[in-house]
């Protein structure tokens, strides 16, 4: 039996959820591998922490990269740490070295993926991601192998396990914000700093690595407009249950005539819709090639067991690709990119403000909206007291950058305590 050694940059959720599954379905991986995989070291920082944990007496931990790096033996290196610059390092330094890397890194990724790709490939090494992207859930590799025959048009999901278990369980179990985002950080599916899950910074990262690949465009991270759950309350929820609505986080890559457009943001989706029906750290992405049509995909996008299973499947195509010799050949096209202004992208959007309970306040607000040729879908007065009253606006698709800076116009009237949220409703 050929055996692979192989080394792990972190112990955390995926980390140890990488020892685990090996030592669960060891047996299986090897016979379809005819190759024996061993962890020989382990990275990471707090040494007296991971001695209590319960690992194989065969790893070794270390605190210093160097003994993984200047050890032959380790044919892969498997990096489950986050953070951006001293990973890239450590990958750089890999390649260099002839040490093919799987990462669930999407910060890295979706910044540097396409020279760390180039990086490997003059090193003729593989560089694999494919838990950066939805967890559990094959994704990565469709898009640049199943789906490949197509020219892929759309990608529209929720690549957010940690918002979507706030959102589900604020909608299910009526927790507060804070009690759902406590629980979505205990089962480990948050980012070390959640903030980059509940302002929507993971699933920019995410979308734009599917858009690199699917759309064969280097784009980065920088170029997606983003838009967290921060501001989502019990009040939107309710409102969007009673118009027949989920309230979900959106991750959409899109080909426009006039280029692509990237946005992450939350969204009324109908709840007819299979998205709306995704609930917990469950996530989805559904794809649309110009010759497959719509596929979608739906799993377990964060936690131990499914991200490991993803990086693991990684090592095992690596394996592969070192049983066939063909390690490092893999060929990425990149076209040029233009990106569609994000003021431009339509949509119906649903408003809610909080103004002054007095006559004149509502046709003040809709003549802002006509004088802007925004048509109003339904306007509705909800809570009041006597000095106060929510108003509820749906408005047919209307251009973002109109929508924002008829909202700014809207906010300067006296009668208009604050606009309290504007969020896009999805019609498909
Ligand atoms: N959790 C999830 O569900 C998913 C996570 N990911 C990605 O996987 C990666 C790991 O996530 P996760 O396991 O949740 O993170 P954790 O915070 O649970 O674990 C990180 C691990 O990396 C170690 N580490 C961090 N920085 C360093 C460093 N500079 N030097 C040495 N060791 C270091 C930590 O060691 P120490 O404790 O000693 O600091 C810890 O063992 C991230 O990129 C994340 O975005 C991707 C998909 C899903
Ligand atoms: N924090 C991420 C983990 C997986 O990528 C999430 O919540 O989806």
């Amino acid at each position: 039996m050929k055996h692979v050694a192989i080394a792990l940059l972190g112990c955390g959720t995926v980390g140890k959820g990488v020892v685990d599954l090996l030592s669960r379905n060891g047996q299986l991986i090897e016979e379809q591998l005819e190759t024996h995989i061993s962890i020989k070291r382990i990275l990471i920082r707090d040494l007296p922490k991971y001695e209590q944990m319960d690992l194989p007496d065969t790893i070794a931990l270390t605190t210093d990269f160097n003994d993984i790096i200047n050890d032959d033996e380790i044919e892969i290196v498997v990096e489950v740490m986050g953070s951006a610059d001293f990973a890239k390092e450590c990958i750089e330094q890999c390649f260099k070295r002839g040490k093919s890397v799987v990462s669930a890194n999407k910060d890295l990724i979706a910044d540097y993926g396409i020279p760390l790709l180039k990086l490997s490939q003059e090193n003729n090494v593989d560089f694999q991601f494919e838990a950066s992207v939805a967890g559990g859930i094959p994704v990565i590799r469709p898009m640049y192998s199943s789906l490949n025959s197509n020219r892929i048009e759309r990608i529209i999901g929720i690549m957010n396990g940690t918002t979507n278990y706030i959102l589900t369980n604020m909608t299910e179990r009526g927790l507060s914000y804070e009690t759902a985002l406590k629980e979505a950080q205990e089962k480990g599916y948050a980012e070390a700093d959640p903030t980059n899950d509940v302002s929507g910074y993971d699933a920019a990262r995410k979308i734009a690595i599917l858009a690199t690949l699917g759309f064969h465009s280097a784009v980065t991270f920088r170029d997606v407009s983003v838009e967290g759950i921060e501001k989502i309350t019990h009040e939107d929820i309710e409102h969007a249950s009673e118009m027949g609505y989920a309230v979900k986080l959106l991750a959409i890559a899109q080909q426009n005539d006039d280029g692509i457009s990237l946005n992450v943001h939350p969204a009324f989706i109908p709840r007819s819709h299979p998205l709306a029906n995704v609930g917990g750290a469950y996530n989805a992405v559904y794809v649309r090639g110009n010759c497959v049509g719509d596929v979608m995909f739906y799993g377990q996008g964060a936690g131990a067991f499914p991200t490991a299973s993803a990086v693991v499947s990684d090592v095992m195509n690596v394996i592969l690709h070192f049983n066939l010799t063909v390690t490092g050949k893999r060929k990425y096209v990149w076209h040029d990119t233009k990106l569609t202004d994000p003021r431009s992208i339509r949509a119906p959007y649903y408003l809610r403000m909080i103004v002054d309970n007095a006559p004149g306040v509502l046709s003040s607000i809709s003549g802002i909206f006509a004088e802007n040729r925004i048509s109003i879908r339904s306007l509705i007065q909800k809570d009041e007291t006597k000095e106060i009253a929510e108003i509820v606006i749906l408005i047919d698709a209307s251009a973002d950058g109109l929508v924002r800076d008829s909202l700014k116009k809207v906010t300067s009237l006296s009668c208009v305590r604050r606009v309290a949220n504007a969020i896009r409703v999805i019609e498909i």
